[in-house]
């Protein structure tokens, strides 16, 4: 047995560097050509082969990596993303105006940025005709895929994305993504691509209401904007109406002098008075006239919690008024039931909680409107919470003629009536109601303008003392 071949060790400084060698006996070479391993390997084309294909593959893997690394950074140097998540309220902005710009591009408008999508999803939505009647609009919009498009000469790509393993807490929409990336000089298209976006939504709201539903803790467009009612086309007492608008007009300029006083910025406004007295009509079209939206809130939906609540009422869009209708059916004597007997988790301490909200310098507006006034807690209508309450009857003598003029007058239809029949049969309306009111019979202003479109102005006078019998029985 032969012990292995070592040497001594020396240390050598060679121009200045240390280096280390091991000095080994001149056979040492012929040693290793002599090993059973190089008699086995070393004449082995097959092993040599491998090591050669093993060497490519090595060579391969790091020139993949490398090729890679050199593209991600390229990709950082020359390519910009802007990611717009579904919680902002450009991501709806942006994928409207890409189906708005996708529709334009394929009718062939040349001036039209480049767009167009082969992965599609729908987005069904209620439109509501000037007429009164309503359609249905199916909105194609970019699906979750990837997408391209030209925009002022730069290319874009749009990735939308969606989270399949988790949903948003409170609402139950997953998540979402838009990635936008283009080449580095065209970042600032960005913004004017997100102005436009916006410009689009707002010219599609432009005179028009919109109405928000609560969806868990947020406000979301309930349906297609509404055509604006002329506030004018509400026929009110003079007074009420004069004295609700007068009021929120001058709340609305007084922000410096609540914020002064540390009082928190909020009214609360409740009408009351029988059905169809014109209470929500009034409260939309006053919405309008000040270019506010409504946010519609229903205390009796299922899942609604005094949390939630709370949430929504200090957090509702700006510019709009909290509308919460029949206030009475909601919370009468203190417990919450629904018509089919579904009890809410809103506690009647929990809305008052909610409506005194924390002190802060945010606006809020809310409209509350009952049937029954007497049923209501007077914790509820306290001033701070309820600040102007307003009765909203039927209709007086003059309410019923205005809206006898407003139906009939200058409309072409009756051209076989003359001014003056017109002017009479108004006066005869009027003194109808007067006459009638006087004995405790009332009419609804719902019931007049029943009775107006589906009466020619001749017919009204009898129809109208029909209604005024029959409501009677
Ligand atoms: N004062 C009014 N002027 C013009 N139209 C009215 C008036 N009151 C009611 N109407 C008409 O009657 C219909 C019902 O009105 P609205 O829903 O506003 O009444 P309401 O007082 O809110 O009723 P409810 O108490 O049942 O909620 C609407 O189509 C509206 O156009």
């Amino acid at each position: 047995m032969s012990t292995p071949p070592t040497g001594p060790s020396t240390s050598a400084a060679l121009d200045g560097q240390l280096v280390n060698t091991t000095l080994l006996p001149p056979n040492i070479e012929n040693a290793g050509a002599n090993s059973p391993l190089n008699a086995l390997f070393g004449d082995n084309p097959y092993f040599q082969a491998g090591l050669g294909l093993m060497g490519f593959g090595v060579g391969l893997t790091v020139l993949r990596q490398g090729s890679i690394l050199g593209l991600t950074a390229l990709r950082r140097r020359m390519l910009v993303s802007l990611e717009i998540n579904n919680k902002d309220r450009s991501y709806a902005w942006f994928l409207a105006w890409m189906a708005h710009q996708a529709s334009a591009s394929s009718k062939g408008l040349k001036t039209t940025p480049w767009v167009r999508s082969h992965q599609l999803s729908v987005e069904t939505a209620f439109e509501q005709r000037s007429n009164g009647s309503s359609s249905v609009l199916f909105n194609l919009v970019a699906g979750p895929g990837t997408h391209w498009f030209k925009y002022r000469g730069a290319w874009m790509q749009m990735k939308r994305e969606r989270e399949t393993r988790s949903t948003q807490l409170m609402s139950g929409v997953p998540w979402e993504t838009v990635t936008l990336t283009t080449l580095s000089r065209d970042r600032n298209l960005f913004p004017g691509l997100l102005s436009e976006a916006r410009d689009l939504a707002m010219q599609g709201q432009e005179g028009k209401l919109v109405i928000h539903s609560a969806w868990g803790i947020e406000w979301r467009p309930f349906g297609q904007p509404r055509r604006k009612r002329p506030l004018s086309s509400v026929v009110l007492a003079e007074e009420v109406s004069q004295k609700i608008k007068q009021d929120v007009q001058a709340f609305l300029k007084r922000r410096q002098w609540y914020a002064d006083r540390g009082i928190p910025y909020r009214r609360g406004y409740l009408l009351h008075g029988p059905p169809g007295s014109g209470k929500t009509s009034f409260i939309q079209a006053l919405a309008g006239s000040l270019s506010y939206d409504i946010c519609l809130l229903n205390l009796s939906e299922r899942g609604l919690t005094d949390d939630k609540l709370n949430h929504l009422l200090s957090n509702a869009p700006e510019r709009s008024f909290v509308l919460i209708e029949d206030i009475d059916a909601v919370f009468n004597k203190r417990v919450q039931t629904s018509e089919d007997g579904y009890q809410s988790s809103v506690t009647f301490s929990g809305f008052l909680n909610a409506l005194d909200g924390v002190a802060s310098g945010e606006e809020r507006i809310i409209f509350m409107t009952t049937n029954h006034i007497e049923k209501l807690d007077p914790a509820l209508i306290r001033p701070g919470r309820v600040d102007l309450i307003e009765l909203v009857d039927d209709a007086t003598p003059t309410q019923a003629r205005t809206l006898f003029e407003q139906f009939y007058g200058g409309d072409d239809h009756f051209s076989d009536v003359t001014q003056e029949q017109l002017r009479n049969i108004a006066e005869s309306v009027q003194q109808l109601v007067e006459k009638e009111m006087k004995e405790g019979r009332r009419i609804s202003m719902a019931a007049l303008q029943g009775l107006f479109i589906r009466n020619g102005p001749t017919d009204v006078v009898a129809a109208c003392q029909q209604l005024l019998v029959s409501r009677q029985e």
